[in-house]
Order: C-alpha cells, then structure tokens, then sequence
C-alpha cells in the first residue's frame, strides 16, 4: 500500500516548476471554499472514521482483529482520489446477471487472513521504519559488546563515537556519555545489558523532558503556523493534520500561504478535498500575508475550529525568515490577538545534521513551540529525534512514518525508544 502510494503521490505531485520564484504579482484571483465547496460531509465522516481506528492504543504484540469491514475497507486514499471516499466493498462471487440469488447463499471474504497482511500495528510499522536506525545504534552496539566481558571507559569512548555517527547530536552524546560513566563507578553497568538497558533509559528521559503533545484548545480558531523548508514534508503534513481534526469533528481550514509554487497550493487543494476540510487560496505569486488574512476572516465568518496555515519554505537566509516570519505574524495578531496557537516546524529525519541545523535556524528566527519529524522510515538517521528534542529542548508533536493519512502519529517517547531497542 505504501509502495503504490509513493508512485501515485510522485506522479500526483512531480515537483513541477521547484525552484522558480516568481516576484510577487498584484493579487487578481482568489479561491476559497466557500466558492468551491467541498464535499465535507462525507469526507469528514470518513476522516472520523480513520481515526477512530487509529487511536485505538497500539499493542506491540499483535492487533486486535479489525471488523469485516475494515477488513476491505481501504486504509486511504491516496490525494486527489475523488472527494468522497469509496465505500467498503464486499467482495461476492460473481454471479450471473439473471440467476437470483438468495443472501445466504454469498460467501464472505477469508477475512482474519487478510486483516493479519494488511494492517500491522502502528508499532510494528514503527519498528520497521526505526530498522535502520536500530541498525546505526543498536546493531553497531551489539558489535561492539560482542565478547566483552566487562564495560569500562574505553567501551564508553566507543558508543559515544556510534552515537554521533547516528545522529544523536554531540551535545546529546556528550551528556549521555557522561551520565553512563557515573552509573559506571556506581557499579551499574557489569555487561552489555546493562549498558543497553542504561543507554535505553537514559534516553526516554531525555525525550520524556521535553515532550508534550499538542493540545488543540477550544480557541476559535485554534491557528497552526507551519514551517520549514522546503521538500521536507509541510504540505502532506497539513493533510494528515486537517484529516485528525475534521476526523474529530472539527471544522478546519487550510490557508495557502505557500504562494511560490502553484503545484503547492493544489496539492494543499486535493488534501482539502480528500479530507473535508475547507482552503484559501490566491493565485501563484501572491503575497502569503494576504492570504493569511483572507484566511483568518474566512475562519471567523464561517466559524472554523482550526486552522492551518501553510508556509513557503525558501527563506534561505535567517534575515529573510524573520522579515517572512514577522509579516505573517503581524498580519495574524491583528486580526487573532494571541496567535498562532502553535508554531510547527517540520523537519525531514532522513537529512540527519541537515535537519539539526534547520532547528536551530528556525528556532531563533520563528519561535518554534513543537517539531513534526517526517520520513523517519526507512532512514538511518532516526536518533535526530532524540538531538531536536534534548539538544534545543523543543517538543516533538508528531512524526512521520509514511506517505500515507495514518503514517502521521502523536510522538511518543516510550513508544519511540522500545521500537528503537527492539
Ligand atoms: N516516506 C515518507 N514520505 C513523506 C513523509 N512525509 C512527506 N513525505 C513525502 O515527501 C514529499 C514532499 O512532501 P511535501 O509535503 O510536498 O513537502 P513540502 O515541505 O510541502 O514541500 P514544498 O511544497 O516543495 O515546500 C512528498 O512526496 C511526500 O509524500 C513521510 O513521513 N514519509
């Protein structure tokens, strides 16, 4: 499912014209949802639907055994299927058009086999995308404690130097090497296991200091500024957000603010459509503070209870972000005193220190209050969540495990470190 997902979205989203800039043109069109409705209804309801599903806790054994029905439905519909989610489908054998048929006589799917391949635990699927990870930190330790009898402060000097070149960060590595040679003189680490178990929960406390999810309070609207350059995820991101808050009931709207690229505001388009959730949107070019007022009037005309705000990501340089950042806010704050809400910076797991120096970037140019990581599967750089979140104490929200509506998950720091460590 992942796999077709990634060809659709490449094919859906090729980055068409990425890079050109265009100079910011007098604002001639504007399209909002109001002018083009959406089918909300339906689209939320099956948002709802998703996310029902997905809040069921995840048990690191085995999933319970989903319904018939989930057991077909499909699990989502890649952007710019049509707007109203296709219902489950049934599979029956076909029948002749004129042969009656009586109802007993439908035989139903083989369904607990079809359940077992299609929908691993989302800590299963965590576990898969922290493999490599696991690989870069756990694999290279568990080489490095292969035959050694007792742990001293050379095996110490060794794991700090795999915890770099994992990505964990040398600020983090440093405190968490230090903190391993004090529990060496207390005597705590007499072999390899204990060192593990020791490098395992010295980490979740790090994560655990500075994690909290985001709360969506009943602010009216609640505004989530999103950040970060560009290629790491923000658009898709915003999707998955809009379709956990209209799958709560919630009514969302998406502003544009991205106004570089014409590719970025349709893709924000689809996600809308996809979802049941309502856009701004101006026309290529146009300057994104307009669109963030157009937005924050919209929201309060029609009683939104989210909304979310898309932003460019080609502010190269930290005076050009904090001249972007300020208009926009400004713009904000005059029409919604005490937004944003929250200030969301993604990052792309899978650039390791690249991403690093993003935080750093971001978080003294646009006061950054929460982290999304996105691409964590299949990269090798995972332990960047650990330095974003020790390093510059910023609370990571959500991360990315996937293309796909449910691959965006709330951050859990025990959830996190057990997948790592298994
Ligand atoms: N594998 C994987 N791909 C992801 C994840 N999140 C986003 N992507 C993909 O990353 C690519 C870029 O995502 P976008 O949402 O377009 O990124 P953006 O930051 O909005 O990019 P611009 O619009 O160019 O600024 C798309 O192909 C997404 O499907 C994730 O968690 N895992």
């Amino acid at each position: 499912m992942a796999e077709e997902n990634k060809g659709f979205f490449k094919g859906l989203f090729g980055k068409l014209g990425l890079g050109k800039e265009t100079p910011p043109e007098p604002e001639v069109e504007k399209k909002t949802g109001a002018q083009e409705p959406v089918e909300t209804q339906s689209a939320s309801d099956w948002a709802r639907e998703l996310f029902q599903k997905m809040e069921e806790p995840a048990a690191p054994e085995k999933a319970p055994a989903p319904t018939a029905a989930e057991a077909v439905a499909p699990a989502a519909a890649p952007p710019g299927a049509p707007t109203a989610p296709a219902e489950p489908v049934v599979p029956v054998a076909p029948v002749e058009p004129s042969a009656p048929v009586a109802p007993a006589a439908v035989t139903p799917p083989p369904q607990a086999a079809v359940v077992e391949q299609a929908k691993p635990s989302f800590f299963e699927r965590l576990k898969r995308s922290l493999s490599k990870t696991h690989e870069s930190i756990v694999g290279r330790m568990d080489a490095l404690l292969l035959g050694k009898k007792q742990i001293d402060t050379d095996t110490l000097e060794e794991l700090e130097e795999i915890l770099i070149t994992a990505d964990i960060g040398v600020k983090t590595t440093v405190d968490l090497v230090r903190t391993l040679e004090q529990r060496l003189k207390r005597a705590e680490l007499q072999d390899g296991a204990a060192l593990k178990q020791a490098l395992k929960e010295e980490i979740l406390v790090r994560l655990e200091a500075n994690s909290a999810p985001l709360v969506v309070t009943d602010k009216k609207p609640f505004v989530i500024l999103v950040i970060g350059v560009n290629g790491v995820g923000k658009t898709t991101t915003i999707g998955k957000l809009a379709a956990r808050y209209a799958g709560e009931g919630k009514r969302v709207l998406l502003a544009a603010a991205d106004t570089f690229r014409a590719a970025a505001a349709e893709q924000l388009e689809t996600w809308a459509g996809r979802v049941g959730a309502e856009i701004v949107r101006h026309k290529e070019g146009a300057d994104p503070s307009a669109v963030v007022f157009d937005a924050c009037k919209a929201a309060a005309a029609r009683g939104c209870d989210v909304l979310i705000i898309d932003t460019a990501g080609r502010m190269h340089t930290k005076v050009n972000l904090m001249e972007e950042m300020k208009k926009i806010r400004r713009v904000l704050t005059r029409e919604i005193p005490d937004a944003p809400h929250e200030t969301l910076l993604v990052l792309d797991a899978a650039t390791g220190q690249n991403a690093l120096s993003q935080a750093k970037l971001f978080k003294e140019a646009a006061d950054v209050s929460g982290v999304v990581l996105t691409k964590l599967d299949g990269s090798a750089k995972g332990g960047i969540v650990v330095a974003v979140s020790h390093e510059y104490a910023l609370p990571v929200r959500f991360i990315g495990v996937g293309e796909a509506v449910e691959d965006l998950r709330e951050f859990d720091p025990a959830q996190f470190v057990e997948a790592l460590f298994q």
